[in-house]
C-alpha cells in the first residue's frame, strides 16, 4: 500500500519506518527542513532501539522516502496518517490546531478517496472535527479513521511490530476493509484488532494512559504509607500483583510519571470532563499525587543535611523521564535539579543518552559527567533518578572511593537495602524501610 504519514516526530517516524518493514512504500512528510533533511539522508533523529537499523534497510530499498512538501507526499498515498503534536493548551485541555491545520490543507489537496487517519492522542470528537475541516473545502469521498498508538518509547518497534491491539475507529466500512488490510501483518493470534466507532476509540486512548498513570499514583500512595509504618512496598507489589486481576506490570512506585503522554493526557481527560460537566476526581488525585511524588526525595535529601543545601555538592545518575530513551519531557530529574539549585547545591549528572536534550533545554547551570562514576568526584550524595540498566550493578568500591560522603538517594528502587547498609552507604529509596 502507499502510506503517508504526517509528522515526523516519534510516532511517526517509528509508525511510518514500521509500516515500510512490511512492504508497503511510506513517505514521511514533516515542516521541520532540518529534520527532514537529517532523515532523508540517512540520520535518524531519535535515539529507539532497533530502529535504526530498519530505518536504514526501508531508506536504502526505497520504501521511505521524505519530504517537507505536503502536497507531493501525499498525493499517490491511499492512507494518510495524522501524527502530529497534541501538546496542552493554556488550560491543559488538548491543542488541535496542528491537526485541524493540517486537516484544512488536506482538504485543499484531495482529488480522490482516501483515508485520513487520527494517530496522534485526541480528545472525543477530533474526527469529527477533522472531517469537518477537510469537508470544507474538499466535496468528493473520503474518510477519518481514529488509531490511536500504544506504543512505549524506548520498546516502541516491538510494540508497533507486535501489539497487544489494534484499535480501529470508523463506522466506514470502507475504510474499515483497508485499515484491516493495513494491520494484518502486525496482529498476532489472540492479539486482536478492535473495531469500533471514533469517539470510543479516542476515548480508549485516554483511558489506556489515565488507568495507567492511576496505578502508578496509587503505588507511590502506598510507597508513602510503606514509609510511615514501616513496611516494604517491594513486597505489597509482588504481593498484589500476582493476582491476575491487578497484573503485575505498572506498579513500581518512585519519583512520579514524566514523559511526552501521562502527564499532558492525564490533564487533557481531566479537561474533555470539565467540558461536559463532569468533575473527574480520581484523576485529579492522581495529578496531585504525582507533581507532589516528583520532589518526594526532597525532603529527605535536606533532613539529612540538616536543612542547609547550600554548598552542597550532589552527582545525578539518570535525566531521560525512563530508560532507554532520550526524551526528557516531563522528566522528574529535571523537577530535582530546579530544586537542588533553588537551594544553593551544585549538580553533577550523567545520562548515557540524554545529555544532549537537557544541555540544549537548560545549558551549564549544572555540570556534565562523562560516565557514571565522574560524576562522583566529591559528591555529598548521590541521586538516582532514572533506572538505566548500567545504573543497577555498579562499581560499589570505586563509588566509595570517588564520593565525600557514602551517601545515596535511590528515587529508582535499583538496591537492595539491606546490602546498601552492609556496604556502609547511607541509603534512602521509596517506599522501603531504612533498616
Ligand atoms: N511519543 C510517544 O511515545 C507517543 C505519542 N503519542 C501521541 O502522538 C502524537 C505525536 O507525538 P510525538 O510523535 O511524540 O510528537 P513529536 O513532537 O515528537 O513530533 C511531532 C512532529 O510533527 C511535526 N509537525 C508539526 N506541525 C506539522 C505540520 N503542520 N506538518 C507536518 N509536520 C508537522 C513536528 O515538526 C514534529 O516533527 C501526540 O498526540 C502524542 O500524544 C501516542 C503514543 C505514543
Ligand atoms: O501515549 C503515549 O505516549 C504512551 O505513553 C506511555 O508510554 P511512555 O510514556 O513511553 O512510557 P511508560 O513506559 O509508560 O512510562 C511512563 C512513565 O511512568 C513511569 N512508571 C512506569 C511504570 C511504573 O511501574 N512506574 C513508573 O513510575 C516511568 O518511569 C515513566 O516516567 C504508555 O505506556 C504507552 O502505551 C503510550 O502509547
Amino acid at each position: 500500500m502507499k502510506i503517508a504519514v504526517v509528522g515526523t516526530g516519534y510516532v511517526g517516524l517509528v509508525s511510518g519506518t514500521c509500516f515500510a518493514e512490511t512492504g508497503n512504500h511510506v513517505t514521511c512528510i514533516d515542516i521541520d527542513e532540518k529534520k527532514v533533511k537529517k532523515l532523508a539522508s540517512g540520520t535518524i533523529t531519535i535515539y529507539e532501539p532497533g530502529l535504526e537499523k530498519i530505518f536504514i534497510r526501508n531508506l536504502n530499498e526505497k520504501r521511505l522516502d521524505f519530504t517537507t512538501n505536503l502536497a507531493e507526499g501525499i498525493k499517490d498515498a491511499q492512507i494518510i496518517f495524522l501524527a502530529l503534536p497534541t501538546p496542552p493548551g493554556e488550560d491543559g485541555s488538548a491543542d488541535l490546531k496542528y491537526v485541524l491545520g493540517v486537516a484544512s490543507e488536506l482538504g485543499k489537496l484531495l482529488t480522490d478517496y482516501k483515508v485520513i487517519v487520527d494517530k496522534s492522542t485526541v480528545p472525543v470528537g477530533t474526527a469529527e472535527k477533522v472531517r469537518n475541516a477537510i469537508a470544507e473545502h474538499y466535496k468528493g469521498e473520503f474518510d477519518v479513521v481514529s488509531n490511536p498508538e500504544f506504543l512505549r518509547e524506548g520498546v516502541a518497534v516491538d510494540d508497533f511490530m507486535k501489539p497487544d491491539r489494534v484499535v480501529i475507529g470508523t463506522t466506514s466500512e470502507r475504510a474499515r476493509k483497508i485499515m484491516g488490510e493495513l494491520y494484518a501483518p502486525y496482529v498476532r493470534q489472540g492479539n486482536p484488532v478492535i473495531y469500533m466507532d471514533e469517539k470510543s476509540a479516542e476515548l480508549t486512548k485516554y483511558a489506556a494512559n489515565s488507568f495507567l498513570a492511576t496505578k502508578i499514583s496509587f503505588m507511590n500512595e502506598i510507597a508513602q504509607l510503606c514509609e510511615r509504618l514501616g513496611a516494604d512496598v517491594d513486597m505489597v507489589r509482588r504481593g498484589i500483583g500476582s493476582d491476575e486481576r491487578i497484573g503485575k506490570r505498572f506498579l513500581f512506585p518512585g519519583i512520579g510519571y514524566g514523559g511526552s503522554c501521562f502527564p499532558k493526557d492525564v490533564q487533557a481527560l481531566i479537561k474533555s470532563a470539565e467540558q461536559v460537566q463532569y468533575d473527574f476526581k480520581i484523576l485529579k488525585a492522581v495529578e496531585t499525587v504525582n507533581e507532589n511524588q516528583k520532589l518526594h526525595l526532597l525532603p529527605k535529601i535536606k533532613h539529612y543535611f540538616n536543612n542547609q543545601l547550600k554548598g552542597k555538592h550532589f552527582a545525578i545518575w539518570g535525566l531521560a523521564f525512563k530508560p532507554n530513551t532520550d526524551d526528557i519531557r516531563e522528566a522528574p530529574a529535571l523537577y530535582i535539579i530546579k530544586a537542588l539549585l533553588a537551594e544553593g547545591a551544585t549538580v553533577t549528572a550523567f545520562d548515557p543518552e540524554a545529555m544532549h536534550n537537557v544541555k540544549q533545554q537548560i545549558g551549564n547551570v549544572i555540570e556534565y559527567a562523562n560516565d557514571q562514576y565522574s560524576t562522583l568526584n566529591n559528591a555529598d550524595a548521590l541521586i538516582i533518578a532514572t533506572e538505566w540498566n548500567e545504573f543497577r550493578t555498579p562499581d560499589f568500591d570505586m563509588m566509595v572511593q570517588k564520593m565525600k560522603h557514602k551517601v545515596i538517594f535511590d528515587g529508582r528502587n535499583l538496591f537492595d537495602v539491606k546490602a546498601m547498609q552492609d556496604k556502609g552507604f547511607y541509603y534512602e529509596s521509596i517506599g522501603r524501610p531504612k533498616m
